[in-house]
């Protein structure tokens, strides 16, 4: 199956827009993450903000950038709170993303993420396990981590970005970008972003303030990966185990230009 690589110009583009448009990103995420996401926007220039009681996120996401779906710690209370959110964001016309923690096994969260595919979400990213298990497959997964490479994922993706009309961005050891007819490879990162928690959730929202910025969605949402994966590499030179890698990973996001980037 035909990719592509993305060039370091739409990177740095990306990078230059998320600085200097900062999207206000409404995450309606998890409860592990909030801080480490909140963390990754403002080292990226964008603006976070955590609004969780229904009738405020109704009214939050109409004016947010964006607005971010996470169901790592789903409950009733909160699907009600993120319908409304997506309903909102809708009418708006306002990007929404959705990050499918998890989902496969678990019935809440499954069912739920089925659900709000009808609604358009702008964008969706997740690692293999999450993907195939939301396009309809066997996707296995260990609680949140991927049992399944992102390459395996890649046609469940392609066919989930086309069924949707969203851009699909599933995650691993390569990411691939896709909007079902093209596909973008990010390769790169390194294995440590995945011994801290929320680096995945964190893309997500930074997938989200990308779905807000000018020119193509598609190009945008993979360069926000390659930003990630860029950080990371740069944070793991610098630090000696997953306790430093966080605040090494921020400074980097915070440090990123043209010579580290190309
Ligand atoms: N084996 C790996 N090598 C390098 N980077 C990786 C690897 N696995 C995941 N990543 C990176 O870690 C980040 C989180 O992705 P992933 O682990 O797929 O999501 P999740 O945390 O939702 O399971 C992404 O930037 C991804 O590119
Ligand atoms: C550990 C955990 N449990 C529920 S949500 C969550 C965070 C998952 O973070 P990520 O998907 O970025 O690894
Ligand atoms: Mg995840």
């Amino acid at each position: 199956m035909q990719s592509d690589p993305l060039c370091s110009d739409a990177v740095l583009q990306t990078l230059h827009h998320l600085r200097t448009t900062s999207p206000l990103v409404h995450c309606m995420t998890n409860d592990v993450v909030q801080t480490f996401t909140a963390n990754v926007l403002l080292a990226l220039g964008a603006s976070p903000a955590m609004v969780v009681d229904e009738q405020e996120a109704a009214q939050f996401s109409a004016i947010a950038s964006a607005l971010l779906v996470n169901v790592g710690t789903l409950t009733r209370e909160r699907a009600r709170a993120m319908r409304a959110a997506i309903d909102s964001a809708r009418e708006a016309q306002r990007p929404w993303v959705l990050d499918p923690v998890a989902v496969g096994g678990l019935t809440l969260r499954s069912d739920f993420a089925r659900e709000v595919l009808a609604l358009q979400p702008a964008a969706i990213r997740g690692n293999g396990s999450e993907i195939l298990a939301l396009a309809g497959g066997q996707g296995g997964g260990r609680g949140v981590d991927s049992t399944d490479s992102a390459r395996v994922a890649l046609p469940a993706a392609r066919h989930l970005a086309r069924e949707r009309g969203a851009v699909v961005a599933v995650t691993g050891e390569i990411d691939y970008i896709t909007d079902g007819e093209r596909t973008l490879e990010v390769p790169g990162g390194d294995i440590m972003l995945t011994r801290v928690v929320g680096t995945g959730c964190a893309l997500s929202a930074v997938v989200a303030a990308c779905c807000a910025l000018p020119g193509e969605r598609l190009e945008n949402v993979a360069a926000g990966c390659r930003i990630m994966a860029r950080a990371g590499e740069m944070a793991v030179t610098r630090s000696q185990g997953p306790g430093s890698f966080v605040p090494q990973f921020l400074d980097a996001l915070w440090q990123l230009d043209a010579e580290a980037l190309v």
